[in-house]
């Protein structure tokens, strides 16, 4: 007899499980809005980056798909740090305001654990002031940081479940590796792994992520896991976005950090970029704006 063997390999559409979130973040945009509350983010942009002009941009995008306001504030990235910090003091005084995103990188005159500190923690719906990243570890998180959180979501999306399992984050960004280390080891829905963190100046990097049932590739360095590095029916979440030049028409291409094809060869499930991790950042810092305005009006919002 002659067993036919073959798998498949589920692709993660993040555009679709974003869209999801999206959707069912009217249920709470409607609570408030009966509280005659709109939930208003306000983006500050101290840079002239194309690659930060255009995720500000997406954002705000986004957040008029849902009804959520929001107020755009750009500062000269050669005017004085002051100028940023009377800003974000400003918008923490606002009421109206709810959430506020300084878009990173700040420029290098300005101190950017100063700029994370001067946000108010209630407002702080990146999830980075020293407070939300003190309450995130202590598992009592008030904002969780919106690329983890929305990898949270994509995991259960896919019906994988970390509980038991052998997870590699390669990358210790404050923003993406060790959130997300945080939260996969945390005895809580969504964690239960067991994490292991990797980094540049890991020894022998491909004999820790063919160990793991799940690898969360955020180092920043495009197409450095492949699937070499991978064993059969690992779950492959791809954070890395890129920019690469290219012969296309804006001259670049977007490559994440893990090499799709081969990868693709050995994973059940895997996230592509672009359309994969990116869209849910964005989606989860929306989510954080409703929440947020919830929790500043004492609307019990219904969150997704
Ligand atoms: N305070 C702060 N908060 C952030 O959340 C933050 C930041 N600063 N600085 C930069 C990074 C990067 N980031 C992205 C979010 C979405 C996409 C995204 O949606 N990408 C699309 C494609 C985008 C394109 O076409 O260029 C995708 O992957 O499908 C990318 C990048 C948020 N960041």
């Amino acid at each position: 007899m002659r067993t036919l063997t073959y798998s498949m390999t589920e692709i993660i559409d993040g555009n679709r499980v974003a869209q999801s979130i999206r959707d069912d973040l009217s249920e709470a945009i409607d609570e408030l809005e009966d509280a005659d509350v709109t939930p208003t983010l306000a983006t500050v942009l101290m840079s002239d980056d194309p690659a930060s002009e255009t995720y500000v941009s997406m954002k705000q995008d986004d957040c008029a798909e849902v009804g959520i306001e929001a107020i755009d504030v750009e500062i000269d990235p050669d005017a004085p740090a002051e100028e940023l910090f009377d800003e974000i003091d400003r918008l923490n005084d606002d009421e109206n305001v709810n959430g506020i995103l300084v878009q990173m990188p700040v420029p290098d005159h300005v101190d950017k654990q100063s700029v994370l500190r001067r946000i108010d923690p209630a407002k702080d719906v990146d999830g980075f002031h020293p407070e939300n990243v003190g309450r995130l570890v202590a598992g009592d998180a008030r904002y969780k940081p919106c690329t983890p959180h929305g990898i949270q979501k994509l995991l259960e999306d896919a019906g994988v479940d970390p509980e038991g399992k052998d997870a590699v984050v390669v990358g210790r960004s404050d923003i993406v590796g060790k959130p997300m280390a945080n939260l996969l080891v945390q005895k809580a829905e969504g964690g239960n792994a067991t994490v292991t963190v990797c980094h540049s100046r890991t020894d022998d990097l491909a004999a820790k992520t063919r160990e793991a049932d799940i690898v969360v590739a955020a180092a920043g360095v495009p197409e450095m896991i492949d699937g070499d590095m991978l064993t059969d029916g690992v779950t492959v979440i791809d954070v890395g976005i890129n920019r690469v030049d290219a012969d296309t028409e804006k001259g670049y291409e977007l490559v994440g950090d893990v090499d799709f094809e081969s990868a693709k060869e050995k994973a059940n499930a895997i996230t592509p970029v672009p359309g994969g991790v990116g869209p849910m950042t964005r989606a989860m810092l929306l989510y954080n704006t409703v929440k947020a305005t919830g929790l500043q009006h004492n609307v019990d919002v219904t969150l997704p």
